[in-house]
């Protein structure tokens, strides 16, 4: 659906390196990351609200360059600048965003209105933060995208409305036509319902893979310091040290398992441990 080869992007003080990942279509991709890591820039760039320094972002095989209008009648993302919108009630809003779409659907909109409780007499700057979010994700789903981006659509919603959003885009990935790239600090979201996950420190890509995969190869473990020589330690992510032991993270558990198995306690990590110890922190 989309796919970014060695894109570069440099800021004064923050550059995006290399990055390559691919988002497939029928699934759900998490892109996960620290702040500041750069998320927000790479969706942009997918975007092409962005232009990268050099690199290639094929979507649905098409260049932006070329295919620019086709392209985003068919992605559908999160509408982040309200404020253009702000004086005008939703009711008015959905009129003129129908426009910019040719596939718009004022059926599919006005169910989302009613499942998501949304008030069409009310101005967008009165909405709550909830509210604004619900919309953006109503319009992101009213035009028949087959690529949905997604900002956050989960941070700063309370927890019944955060499951409503994801029960949602569950339900959207089923017909395996579409794809969902969301980005989110919220871990325990995506490991709910993301298939794959990108993980993105320092405007690099430290992973891009299945879920299973990841949660697979990565194990804490925990130990005695004593079992810690030099070639131990080339196997661990992070190893934090107490004077009663150690704990690590790992990305190669088979590895650990065989040399290690019978002296060291094993779990499987949460994506939050990954990305804790994978950014240093632990
Ligand atoms: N227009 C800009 N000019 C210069 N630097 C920028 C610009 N936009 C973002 N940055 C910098 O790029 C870095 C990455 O920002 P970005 O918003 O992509 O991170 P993020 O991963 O989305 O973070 P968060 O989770 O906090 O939203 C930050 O250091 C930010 O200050």
């Amino acid at each position: 659906m989309i796919t970014l080869q060695n894109v570069n992007k440099a800021y004064k003080e923050f550059a995006l390196k290399d990055l390559s990942f691919s988002v497939k279509k029928g699934f759900i991709t998490g892109f996960i990351g620290p702040n500041g890591a750069g998320k927000t820039t790479t969706i942009k760039l997918m975007l092409n609200l962005l232009e990268a320094d050099s690199g290639s972002i094929k979507v649905f095989g098409d260049d932006y360059s070329t295919q620019m209008n086709k392209i985003k009648q068919r992605i559908g993302f999160i509408y982040a600048d309200h404020h253009l919108y702000g004086h005008m009630t939703i009711e008015k809003m959905k009129k003129v965003i129908a426009t910019f779409y040719t596939n718009w659907d004022d059926q599919v909109f006005a169910s989302y209105m009613e499942r998501l409780e949304l008030p069409w007499k009310r101005k967008i700057n009165q909405l709550s933060k909830g509210m604004g979010t619900k919309l953006s994700i109503a319009i992101a789903l009213s035009h028949h995208a087959d690529l949905i981006i997604l900002d956050e659509p989960t941070s700063g919603l309370d927890p019944i409305s955060r499951r409503e959003i994801l029960n949602l885009l569950a339900e959207v990935i089923q017909d395996e036509e579409k794809a969902i790239f969301f980005s989110s600090h919220i871990t325990s979201d995506l490991e709910q319902i993301a298939d794959y996950i990108t993980f993105i420190h320092d405007g690099k890509i430290v992973f891009s893979d299945s879920k299973e995969t990841i949660t697979d190869q990565h194990y804490l473990v925990r130990g005695a310091n004593e079992l810690l020589d030099k070639d131990i330690r080339t196997l661990f992510v992070q190893v934090r040290e107490t004077s009663v032991g150690f704990e690590g993270l790992t990305n190669q558990a088979e590895l650990v398992k065989r040399l290690m198995g019978e002296h060291v306690v094993m779990e499987r990590a949460s994506l939050e441990d990954i990305m804790v110890y994978t950014v240093g922190k632990p």
